[in-house]
């Protein structure tokens, strides 16, 4: 799976193209990154790519020309991209939607600064505008680095045995509790079952688990 990703700030994405899952993903060929730096899109001398907003207010608007102009390049290359912009307007990025990404080929990922991107762009040119949830950040570059975390996790051979596949979500539930070494500690004791050897019956009560924890603490997702 390939990952293209427009953005200001590409060394941002250095943070999980290093380490852990995601470098070995890539050392292993089964996801690659692409940074765009959009400043090379720029018309400009100045290289940039925002400006006032019409209607007026403080915030800067991301231009449509190079942007329309990066995607255009990047589909010379990928032209069955999916171009998902990543916004706090967007469709919630859930454990749904992370399944359904990961089934694409090609993703390009529109990282908007600033007040967004010109409403024109998202009109013509994004297929799917994502929200990691319902609060602003700085740039779209850490809900890109999220969204590309989840669906690469959710790729065969990414996660190894030892990386456990978070059951949370996976079966719309949340995940069960989880114990090590020591068995006691400060009078805290591990559940009997978990030292039971017996698995059915510690399967049996991790579900159980999960389902009374998700009750508690999540019932809208139990509506699924
Ligand atoms: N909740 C999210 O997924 C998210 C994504 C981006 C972002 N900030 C950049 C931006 C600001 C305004 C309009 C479009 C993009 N903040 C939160």
């Amino acid at each position: 799976m390939r990952f293209d990703i427009i953005t200001l700030f590409p060394e941002m994405f250095s943070a999980i193209k290093e380490e852990g899952v995601i470098a070995r993903a890539i050392k292993k060929s089964i996801i690659s990154i692409n940074e765009w730096q959009l400043r090379d899109f720029s018309e400009n001398k100045y290289k940039n790519v925002d400006d006032k907003a019409y209607g007026g207010g403080a915030g800067m608007v991301m231009q449509v020309k190079p942007i329309r102009d990066c995607i255009k390049k990047i589909k010379e290359q990928e032209p069955e991209t999916k171009v998902i912009y990543l916004s706090p307007q967007g469709d919630p990025l859930n454990q749904n939607l992370v399944e359904k990404l990961s089934s694409f080929e090609s993703l390009t990922l529109l990282c908007g600064r600033y007040e967004g991107v010109d409403e024109r762009i998202i009109k013509n040119d994004v297929d799917l505008e994502v929200s990691i949830g319902d609060y602003v950040i700085s740039g779209g570059e850490l809900a890109a680095m999220v969204l590309i975390d989840s669906v690469s996790r959710r790729l065969p051979n990414v996660l190894g045995n030892k990386d456990s596949l978070n059951d949370s979500f996976v079966n719309n539930l949340l995940d069960y509790p989880h114990y090590t070494r020591p068995e006691s500690i400060d009078g805290d004791i591990v559940p009997e079952v978990l030292l039971s050897g017996n698995q059915a019956k510690i399967d049996a009560w991790r579900l159980e688990q999960a389902k009374h924890k998700t009750r508690q603490k999540r019932p809208d997702l139990l509506s699924n």
